[in-house]
């Protein structure tokens, strides 16, 4: 199969080398000394179920340079998904099925406004890896799966295709008939986790052991199935008791992408996690002051470490 990657980072590295290991036809879009790296050395993925390279026969600077694909995965950071959509529009045949990995609930809203609709698949991944170096993938815990599916709910040759290479690969992989239940159940785990360990600055192991820390999260979560139900999707109201005593049975030191964004000093994908979640809320009537709360409190994060100011705090100065 051929299969295109934009954005060879934690995500796009990890899925499209087992993909490229497996023997499809992979092509990674990066950039930077990542694509540096990649040329120079291939990529090296560091997982508990194993340790692989490989030598990438493809790695393009842009997605100009991309010959015709059967799948282009987009993993690169939400920010970025715009100036990556500019440059699909005029690469994305009627044969390509575009799969966007990224987490949040809007980022398919872009893809379709900007491609043809019917070229773009639902999907989210499970995963917790990111660049360790330049050229190095760190897949940390054995999770790894990939859910797909057409919006609208049909069966499909292109899904059914993709995930036969997702399996002969060795990823976790499957097909849902409702990839938007799917998308908005992984974002009120995922959007309150992100929330919750930011916040307390501690992996899930702490932020689930202190009463009221456990609290906040379980009122994120509630904040995001309302907000979904408000918007439409079929989320159970009991979705976010169920996904709270599902954080009971994750490993103490499970933290979140954001959580790790956030103590390397890097970008925050915050505006599309609490904030989206308090902004959809307030467009659609429904109150969401713990993810606003939260979206307030690492604001200052947002582009990266804020600067640090010099002068010693001095209680006694007048305001
Ligand atoms: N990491 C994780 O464990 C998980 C992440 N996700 C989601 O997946 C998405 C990707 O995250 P993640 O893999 O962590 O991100 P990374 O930052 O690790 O990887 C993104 C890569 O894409 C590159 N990139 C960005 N724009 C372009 C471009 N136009 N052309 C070529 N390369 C480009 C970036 O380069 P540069 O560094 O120069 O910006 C970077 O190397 C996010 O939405 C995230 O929330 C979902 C589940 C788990
Ligand atoms: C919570 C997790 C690891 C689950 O895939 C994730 O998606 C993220 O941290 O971005």
């Amino acid at each position: 199969m051929r299969i295109a990657v934009v954005g060879a980072g934690g995500v796009g590295g990890y899925f499209g080398a087992r993909l490229a290991a497996a023997g499809n036809e992979v092509t990674f879009v990066a950039r930077g000394r990542q694509l540096e790296a990649i040329r120079r050395d291939g990529l090296l993925v560091r997982s508990p179920l194993g340790e692989f390279r490989v030598h990438a026969d493809a790695v393009v600077p842009t997605i100009a340079d991309l010959g015709p694909v059967d799948v282009l995965l987009v993993a690169v950071k939400l920010w970025d998904t715009d100036d990556v959509v500019a440059q699909l529009r005029n690469h994305v045949g009627a044969g390509t099925m575009v799969i966007s990995l990224q987490n949040g609930v809007q980022k398919d809203a872009v893809l379709r406004r900007e491609l043809p609709a019917e070229a773009v698949a639902g999907g989210v991944c499970y995963i917790s890896a990111a660049i360790a170096e330049p050229g190095i993938v760190v897949h940390n815990g054995e999770m790894q799966k990939l859910v797909f599916g057409e919006y609208g709910g049909q069966d499909s040759d292109r899904t059914r295709t993709f995930l036969d290479a997702c399996l002969k690969a060795g990823i976790d992989a499957e097909i849902s008939a409702d990839i938007e239940r799917v998308i908005w159940e992984k974002f009120v785990f995922l959007a309150s986790i992100s929330g919750a360990t930011s916040a307390v600055r501690q992996p899930i192991g702490v932020v689930r052991a202190d009463p009221r820390s456990r609290a906040l999260l379980g009122d994120l979560m509630a904040e995001v199935v309302a907000v979904g139900r408000a918007a439409g999707v079929g989320l159970d109201p009991a979705f976010a008791d169920d996904r709270l005593t599902f954080c009971d049975s994750l490993p103490a030191t499970m933290t979140s992408s954001m959580h790790h964004d956030l103590t390397e000093g890097h970008r925050l994908e915050l505006a599309w996690l609490s904030g989206a979640v308090a902004d959809l809320g307030e467009e659609l009537g429904v109150s969401t002051p713990r993810h606003r709360t939260v979206a307030d409190i690492l604001a200052p994060y947002e582009l990266g470490e804020p600067d640090s100011v010099d002068e010693p705090i001095d209680a006694d100065t007048d305001a």
